[in-house]
């Protein structure tokens, strides 16, 4: 049996319009109604033919869903929550996909009391945003973190994790907290150094545009993709997970600066063994086939 019959996803940018697509591809007979505050993309959904009816109010998409997903910026969980709010039936779950977990259970939770609150976070994506980005095999084989509340609905977890797990993805249950430490060391930071890398070679003055773009083979190509990420998702999410990011930049900036002084002082040693030590990483993730490479994501 499907876990959910009747699903409402509300954003239907890169990630909700993967969800669509995918759920379209492993669970053909859910209905699926979906919403966006953009105009322009809920013409575009209805065009790529992405769900069975596309409303104009979030509220109205989510009436007499089992499972509605809001898959819209951290920093507009809110302003979606109060919007269904009045139309969720008591049995619905209220699940997200946003990269931050602990700030989106604390909204979610006050702004919707009573309801089956379980955010979730597919820890797969891509630099590209709307829904013409999106694509059905995007949560293949990739984690989707849980973060059930405390009192949450031991039943209602399984049903989601369910869900997640026909779309694909490997599931995990974790800390709302713990999350968004973990999430600060493998995705926030990366992509904080990725547009403050960006952002200074576009700066220095000695480098021209033109051979940024000529001479950016290899690294720094690899960080203009990061840095290509949506610039409202990103702010939010470093607004929402600020703590965990400014202890982690703390650390961080006291080991580039250990990397200076081995530069500067000739620690040939020093600076071969951390790469030594990086190299090993690398290699274990791609053991675990958690590189994108492996991936099709048509880079
Ligand atoms: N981009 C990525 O690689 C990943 C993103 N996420 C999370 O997924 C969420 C969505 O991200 P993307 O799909 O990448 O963004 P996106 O920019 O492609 O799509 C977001 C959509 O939400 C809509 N929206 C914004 N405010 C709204 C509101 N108040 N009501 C209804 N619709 C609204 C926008 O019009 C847009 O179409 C974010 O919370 C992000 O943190 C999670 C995993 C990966
Ligand atoms: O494009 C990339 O390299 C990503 O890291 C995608 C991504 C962005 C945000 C997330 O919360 C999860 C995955």
């Amino acid at each position: 049996m499907l876990p959910f019959a009747r699903v409402a996803i509300i954003g239907m940018g890169l990630i909700g319009s993967s969800l669509a697509r995918a759920i379209r591809a492993a669970m053909p007979t859910v209905q699926l109604v979906v919403s966006d505050a953009d105009e322009d993309v809920r013409e575009r959904v209805i065009q790529l033919g992405l769900a069975d009816d596309v409303t104009d109010g979030a509220g109205a998409a989510v009436v007499d869903a089992d499972l509605v997903i809001l898959c819209v910026p951290v920093g507009a969980m809110a302003a979606v929550a109060a919007e269904i709010g009045p139309e969720l039936s008591p049995d619905t779950v209220v699940s997200d996909v946003g990269s931050v977990k602990e700030s989106v259970a604390k909204v979610l939770g006050a702004a919707l009391p009573g309801v089956h609150v379980i955010p979730a976070h597919p820890v797969a994506g891509t630099e590209k945003s709307g829904p013409d980005a999106g694509f059905a095999s995007l949560f293949q084989g990739r984690w989707c973190i849980i973060t059930p509340p405390p009192r949450a609905d031991a039943m209602m977890v399984e049903k989601l994790a369910e869900f997640w797990r026909r779309l694909g993805a490997r599931v995990e249950l974790m800390d709302a907290a713990h999350h968004d430490r973990v999430l600060a060391v493998t995705s926030h930071l990366p992509h904080l150094i990725a547009y403050s890398i960006v952002g200074t070679a576009s700066d220095l003055e000695a480098v021209t545009k033109a051979e940024v773009i000529k001479y950016s083979a290899g690294g720094f190509r690899d960080f203009t993709r990061i840095a290509a990420s949506d610039p409202v998702m990103w702010r939010d999410v470093f607004l929402n997970n600020r703590e965990a990011v400014l202890e982690l930049l703390g650390r961080f900036t006291e080991d580039l600066v250990a990397l200076q002084r081995a530069i500067r002082w000739g620690e040939g040693d020093t600076l071969e063994a951390l790469f030594t030590r990086t190299r090993a990483i690398r290699r274990s993730i791609i053991d675990e086939g958690q590189d994108t490479e492996k991936a099709d994501f048509g880079r």
